[in-house]
């Protein structure tokens, strides 16, 4: 088993809750020092994770990856008490991630590979935002009786045109009480049932009025203008669904017309998966809410505003996980909680290389999380981290993504946002791509760049045409001001250093358009 370094980043420092505290620091002559023998919870001493009691030298994790398979899916965790990772010795911290650099397409398929579909629930229903759990099949025909297409007259076909005497109206939501005989006709609404004797309509616009009461209130006589024809005009029973059609499938999205066809048919307790609840936890001393004054040194806090609203907009449950200060106990805490109460935790910060970025090592340590990668070879958004945690009820998704705003924003829409979708049950969860040509060449970063811009199709190319926002510096939220797309440009090569306006690149929908 290669030792990393983060193991040697991490050293118990006290309560001794987790087994895998030992971990790091299996010897008792280490010198990461303070190191104590605690029983487990349990009282036992039975795990005893990637341990092998000798000496560890901080270089020693240098060049291992992360991939690893050591247990670290006990339930160790109990959410009270002090978190296991000790950063105090800021001289010791890794000087290099022990986290290979991957690929975007790599992150994208590890994380949905990683994603289960939530499971499945009968809802009311209503205007959410849900996926289908099961095909629906019509229960009833519509329409489900023989309805005019017009206002007019119900008439036999075979009387041709000609007078005819009305003998009686058909409205919408009655039932005609008079039968239709050669020579006469039922005056008629559009979506009233045709009355038995009569096979076509006749619309008002081809008829002449003949007769009428003294007050004008009844027709008595009309004349029909145009020779009708069998059918005309009627909307038979079953013509626009057929009992038994089966008229939406398991994992179709429910949007307004959805819903429409649903209430058609009946349907009021809707199969349906759950949506995931995404717990959003901002990170960092220097955070302050959005109310709050400026001080020295701090800022306010802009992610989980923007976060959250970007989950609601996607129709998503949220739960606000507050800031967590920079200290492994109040992050364990904080992500303990939201481990009870969410399906998907997001946060941002604290995942880079400083001191105080010491998020892995409690999902790891404390938390007894699989980090399935720490560091995406892009701009923005190098340091988004993605971890699992086997929970009782069932797998729990963390998206660790970066503090700088845009960093966060960037990989919400890239990463987390399809992984929600498919947690819903959305068949393509991935965004939409669309070809297009920039205003003006762009410069290429040495990382693959999700460079933002609006896209707009006022132009008369084939091609709707991408403005950039302006200095895509990752702390410039201004960058993603009115951004409705993200330009997926490639690394600067040697030949290859700029976009020009005639070149066709690619770009992620992130906006409603
Ligand atoms: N030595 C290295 N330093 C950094 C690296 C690196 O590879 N080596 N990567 C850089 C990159 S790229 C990014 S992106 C950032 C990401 O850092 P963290 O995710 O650890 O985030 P923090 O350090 O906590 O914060 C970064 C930045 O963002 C501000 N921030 C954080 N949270 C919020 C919030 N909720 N609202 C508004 N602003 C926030 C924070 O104040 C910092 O300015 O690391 C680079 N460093
Ligand atoms: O990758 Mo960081 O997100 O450039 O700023």
């Amino acid at each position: 088993m290669p030792k990393r370094l983060l193991d040697y980043w991490c050293v118990i420092n006290s309560g001794g809750l987790l087994s895998v505290a030992y971990a790091s620091v299996g010897d008792a002559s280490s010198n990461q020092g303070h190191h104590r023998h605690h029983k487990h919870h349990d009282g036992s001493r039975r795990h005893k994770h990637h341990s092998d009691g000798e000496n560890k030298h901080q270089d020693e994790g240098r060049g291992s990856h992360h991939h690893h398979h050591h247990g670290h899916h006990h339930k160790h965790h109990h959410g009270h008490g002090q978190s296991n990772v000790d950063v105090s010795k800021v001289a010791y911290r890794p000087r290099e991630s022990p986290y290979p650099m991957i690929t975007i397409e790599e992150a994208n398929k590890i994380i949905l590979e990683k994603t289960p579909t939530m499971e499945t629930e009968q809802i009311a229903l209503s205007g959410w935002y849900r996926y289908l759990a099961a095909d629906i099949v019509a229960k009833d025909a519509l329409p489900p009786f023989p309805a005019s297409i017009k206002d007019g007259y119900a008439v036999i076909a075979s009387d041709g045109s000609g007078n005819r005497l009305v003998i009686g109206d058909s409205t919408a939501g009655d039932v005609p009480e008079n039968e239709v005989i050669p020579g006469y006709c039922i005056r008629i609404n559009t979506g009233a049932p045709i009355p038995s004797g009569a096979d076509a309509v006749v619309q008002v616009e081809d008829t002449m009025l003949i007769k009428e009461a003294e007050d004008g209130k009844v027709e008595l006589e009309i004349k029909i203008m145009t020779t009708p024809s069998v059918g005309q005009d009627i909307r038979p029973i079953g013509f626009d669904i057929k009992k038994g059609q089966k008229i939406l499938q398991r994992n179709q999205y429910l949007g307004p017309s959805e819903l429409g066809l649903l209430a058609t048919v009946g349907i009021i307790d809707v199969p349906c998966y759950k949506l995931p609840t995404v717990g959003v936890l901002s990170t960092g001393n220097e955070l302050l809410e959005p109310g709050e004054p400026l001080k020295a040194g701090k800022i306010r806090d802009s992610n989980r505003m923007m976060l959250i609203a970007q989950f609601r907009e996607s129709g998503f449950p949220i739960l606000d996980l507050g800031v967590a200060k920079d200290n492994a106990t109040a992050l364990y805490k904080s992500l303990y909680y939201g481990l009870q109460r969410c399906d998907v935790i997001v946060s941002s910060g604290g995942v880079s290389m400083g001191e105080k970025d010491m998020l892995k090592n409690v999902l790891e340590k404390d938390l007894g999380a699989e980090i399935h990668f720490g560091r995406v070879f892009m701009k923005p958004g190098k340091p988004t981290t993605f971890a699992t945690v086997e929970h009782g009820s069932g797998r729990k998704l963390f998206f660790g993504l970066p503090g700088n705003p845009v960093s966060a924003m960037v990989t919400c829409n890239l990463y987390v946002i399809p992984a929600l979708r498919k947690m819903a049950g959305s068949p393509e969860p991935s965004h939409i791509k669309v070809k297009t040509k920039v205003d003006k060449s762009l410069r290429l970063d040495h990382r693959p760049e999700f460079h933002r811009v609006v896209l707009q199709w006022s132009g008369d190319g084939d091609y709707p045409v991408a403005s950039s926002t302006g200095s895509q510096i990752s702390s410039r939220l201004l960058s993603m001001r009115a951004a409705n797309a993200l330009l997926t440009l490639p690394p600067k090569s040697d030949d290859k250093s700029e976009i020009s306006t005639d070149e066709l690149v690619e770009a992620l929908i992130i906006a409603k358009i």
